[in-house]
């Protein structure tokens, strides 16, 4: 009955978070586009962060902005981007345009000196990545803060459930993220080539970052990949769903799947974006020839959007073989492991119940933009990089262009 009530306060929370006063030397964001998911992924955080304040946005429509300001209770509405950006008043931008925007933004931000939290995937592809994480810009001295935001990490329940393996004993995973209905229309920006769309480059880029976190590693082979193409009359260089194979250093595996359109087969399976790791048996010398392996599978339920419900699941099987391999005994056991917030916490690692991924990430950006240590979670520049080198691999590997590079970097280089 308590879990049942925790889960409804803490879903209720999530939408409607406690309001804090801000202090002064909060630091002041604003939004490129009156994007679909900042509400989630910053405005509502921001209320029950004393030090955010989100301070202006900017749309192309004027009469978008000003409805969007309206209902977000945002005080500034500036015309243009550039205005946004240029704008004295503004210490960090938040950028949630469509992928293909995403480098040149982001750019223009950092030159104008704001820090910039950067919806994932960070650009379009690994040429943008590495032209935008090793820019001069951002290795000056008080260089401003960028980070691409993959808000699932952030949360304490996907740093417990890196706890419970040892990334070089990983043997398989696999991620599925499916969508229960077709919830995006087909002409939506994550269909769209020219603006770096495609599957793998929208709930794909989860299951990439969470199986290259899980072997802290990046894989040794794409070994294959397919997709499921848009339907006739629309952009055919788009991966409406995708599936790919990849194969890591320590000889482990992972199956990736993806989808936008998920058939009721797999509802079951689309009702949580799930994710299992199994590890490699480990065999133990016990006495008198005797052996025991232990064969250790960990499940875990709805890891993208934990703060809502999220379940690990650690099953262990444990065999004991006499001297001739006959299994003499089977042991199994189950736990179930959940983190809402920090075991322990302190200054650095704060947390509550209801704070959602993208509050956790929003803590860490602060802190970094602060100087402080925190939690210590982040998503460097190098990771960013090579995260979107493994998505051109993938691209390559489905036989479909990786996304288009940005023609400002284009006519640089
Ligand atoms: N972290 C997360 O959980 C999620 C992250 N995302 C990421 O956030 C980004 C935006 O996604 P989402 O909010 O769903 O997108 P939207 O469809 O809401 O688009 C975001 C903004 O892009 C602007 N825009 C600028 N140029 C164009 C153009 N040519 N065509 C269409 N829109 C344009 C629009 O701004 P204007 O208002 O000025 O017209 C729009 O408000 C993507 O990178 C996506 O991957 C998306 C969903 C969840
Ligand atoms: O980041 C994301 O997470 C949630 C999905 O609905 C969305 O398509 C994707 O961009």
């Amino acid at each position: 009955m308590a879990s049942v009530f925790g889960l409804f306060k803490r879903n209720y929370q999530l939408f409607s978070p406690p309001t804090v006063p801000k202090t002064d030397g909060a630091l002041r964001f604003g939004i490129l586009g009156a994007a679909n998911i900042a509400p989630m992924a910053l405005i509502i955080p921001a209320k029950s962060h004393a030090e955010v304040i989100v301070a202006a946005v900017a749309a192309r429509d004027p009469v978008k902005a000003n409805a969007y300001a309206k209902k977000h209770g945002i005080p500034i509405v500036h015309k243009t981007y550039d205005d946004l950006i240029n704008d004295p008043s503004i210490d960090c931008i938040y950028n949630p345009l469509p992928n293909g925007l995403h480098y040149v933004w982001t750019i223009k931000a950092l030159k104008a000196g704001k820090h910039v939290l950067l919806e994932k995937p960070s650009v379009s592809n690994s040429e943008e990545a590495q032209s935008l994480f090793r820019h001069p810009l951002l290795s000056q001295p008080n260089a401003p803060v960028l980070l691409e935001a993959f808000h699932y990490t952030f949360h304490p329940a996907w740093r417990l459930f890196l706890t419970l393996f040892d990334s070089k004993d990983v043997q398989h995973v696999e991620v599925n993220n499916f969508l229960p209905f077709t919830m995006f229309p087909l002409n939506d920006i994550r269909f769209n080539y020219s603006l770096s769309g495609g599957t793998l480059m929208d709930f794909g880029s989860y299951a990439v970052s969470s199986v290259r976190g899980i072997y802290d590693a990046e894989p040794s082979v794409v070994t294959s990949a397919s997709y499921r193409a848009m339907p006739p009359g629309y952009d055919t260089k788009i991966d409406h769903g995708v599936k790919a194979s990849y194969e890591f250093p320590n000889g482990g595996t992972a199956d990736i799947a993806a989808d936008h359109k998920t058939s009721w087969a797999t509802l079951r399976k689309a009702l949580a974006p799930n994710l299992l790791v199994t590890m490699k048996p480990k065999e133990t010398q016990i006495a008198a020839g005797r052996k025991e392996v232990e064969k250790k599978v960990i499940h875990f339920t709805n890891y993208m959007g934990p703060q809502m419900y999220h379940k690990i699941l650690v099953t262990v099987n444990t065999e004991t073989l006499d001297a001739q391999g006959k299994v003499v005994k089977i042991e199994h056991s189950k736990k179930v492991e959940k983190a809402y917030s920090w075991a322990e916490k302190s200054e650095d690692m704060k947390g509550e119940d209801y704070w959602a991924t993208y509050r956790y990430q929003l803590e860490a950006f602060v802190n970094r933009v602060k100087g402080r240590k925190g939690s210590g979670v982040w998503v460097d520049g190098e990771d960013s990089i090579k995260q979107m080198e493994l998505i051109d691999r993938t691209y390559e590997k489905l036989g479909l262009p990786a996304r288009p590079t940005s023609e400002v970097l284009q006519t640089a280089a």
